[in-house]
């Protein structure tokens, strides 16, 4: 297990440009599945859960070939479905939540699919429920050993059908729709989650040939075809690494420009961190986020306290709620964090305690953080990250600390980041990976 030793109180300055995003590229690289002809991606992180799952495809037949330093091109013209009984392939698969994803392009191509229970942050119960059922609806067969915890399905002859999700689970419908795209007849998926990365699946899959309406509501209509196309994709800026870079330029006092921003596809993202007292300028379709030495938390209208919550898009994401409860520590007034979606995603903030900074972890699902507004600084210390977003909330607490910390198990955070240590120092860090 590798650790990040971080010296705190630089200022950092400059410019950085976000990856391509973590959890669009594990839906879109699942879809390259559903067609025997060529698939370009680019804009492709290189970070570990998205190197698994290319692996994964690699070893399921899959011909790979890298056309770029962000780019790659895929054929799944031969697909090796033996691969999948083997141990190698659940075992492997089980390591990343995206895995999942392989299930509905299996099913819609080759009507049958099996996985492990998959992987992913340990944040609280994440149940698959919700792309089972509508699996079923599909007409597949499903079966769970709980035994060996793999999940297998069987369907061939998919039909349409209409659907209500009983929660809008991001990588459900991501799942389904790769699953009904080639179902005979029409399939409609009311409550669906729509996320920018499911509208940019969506519109992946229309140029493949599929025919999707609705795209960006949470109603979608699918009108199934016989056979999809090769095409080409382009994966948009990470909106989690760009929230990340955004508490980073205010925990520290730095000025930052974040590049290509998109900010058009943000959401609620760049409101939440002005609320927050955070001051930002977009310029063109760079957010220029100045050094701020205070910035101070708003309240309500009536005065009470600011509450930040999760909820499905276009709500604000539960993946950026850590981000924001480590930039309160060093706000000016008080915030309670609300994590709705999942139940051990806060336990991380005795870590912050231990820095210094004022919490009050209220139940697994609340946390009211009460600002410092720079009177203490926050001080370094030794700390484990637990999972990807908590990791990177731990590394802005070391970089704005006073002294030096040591973050173990950076492989979360390396799940998610790319090349973060080295990004960040280009800006001024100083940030050494121990092996
Ligand atoms: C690989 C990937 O893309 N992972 C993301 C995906 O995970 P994933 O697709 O696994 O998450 P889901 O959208 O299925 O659900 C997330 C959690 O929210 C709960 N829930 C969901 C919908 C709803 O209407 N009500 C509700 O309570 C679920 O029970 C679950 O506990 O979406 C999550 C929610 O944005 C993100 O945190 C993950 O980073
Ligand atoms: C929870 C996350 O990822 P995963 O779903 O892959 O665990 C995340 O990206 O914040």
């Amino acid at each position: 297990m590798s650790s990040f030793r971080v010296k705190g109180g630089l200022k950092l300055k400059g410019e950085i440009t976000p990856q391509g995003a973590k959890n669009e590229a594990l839906q879109i690289l699942c879809a390259v599945l559903l067609t025997e002809e060529t698939i370009q991606i680019h804009k492709i992180p290189n970070i570990r859960d998205v190197n698994k799952l290319i692996e994964l495809l690699m070893d399921m037949g899959v011909a790979v070939s890298k056309t770029g330093p962000e780019s790659y091109e895929f054929n799944a013209a031969k697909v090796d479905l033996d691969y999948l009984d083997t141990d190698k392939f659940l075992t492997k698969a089980s390591s990343l939540r995206g895995s999942v994803m392989l299930l509905g392009p299996l099913l819609a191509r080759y009507g049958k699919g099996k996985i492990s229970k998959p992987g992913g942050d340990k944040i609280g119960r994440r149940r698959l429920d919700t792309h089972f059922v509508g699996f079923q609806k599909l007409g597949a067969k499903f079966n769970y050993d709980t035994k060996r915890e793999i999940y297998n399905i069987d369907g061939h002859d998919l039909k349409g059908t209409y659907m209500l999700l009983d929660e809008a689970s991001v990588t459900g419908t991501a799942n389904i729709l790769m699953a009904a795209v080639m179902a005979e007849g029409k399939t409609t998926i009311y409550n669906a989650a729509c996320e920018p990365y499911l509208q940019q699946l969506c519109d992946m899959l229309n140029r493949m040939g599929a025919k999707i309406t609705g795209v960006g509501s949470n109603l979608l209509h699918v009108e199934g075809v016989k056979k999809l196309n090769g095409t080409e994709h382009t994966l948009l800026p990470d909106m989690i690494e760009i929230g990340s870079f955004i508490g980073l330029a205010a925990m520290t006092q730095s000025e930052i420009t974040i590049k290509d921003a998109q900010i058009h596809r943000l959401g609620i993202i760049p409101d939440t961190f002005k609320r927050m007292g955070i001051k930002m300028e977009f310029r063109g379709d760079d957010i220029h986020i100045p050094a701020q030495k205070h910035y101070e938390i708003e309240t309500f209208i009536d005065g009470s306290i600011l509450t930040v919550a999760d909820a499905i898009w276009p709500g604000f994401t539960p993946d950026l709620l850590s981000i924001v409860l480590v930039t309160a520590t060093q706000a000016k007034g008080t915030v309670l964090v609300h994590q709705k979606m999942f139940e051990s995603r806060l336990f991380f903030v005795d870590k912050l305690i231990d820095m210094g900074a004022q919490i009050i972890l209220c139940d697994p699902h609340r946390a009211t953080v009460i600002g410092l507004d720079r009177k203490y600084p926050l001080k370094g210390i030794r700390m484990t990250s637990p999972d990807i977003r908590a990791g990177v909330s731990l590394l802005i607490a070391a970089l704005s600390a006073e002294g030096q910390s040591i973050i173990d198990n950076v492989e979360q955070i390396d799940r998610g980041y790319q090349y973060i240590d080295q990004r960040l120092n280009a800006l001024g860090a100083d940030i050494v990976r121990i092996d």
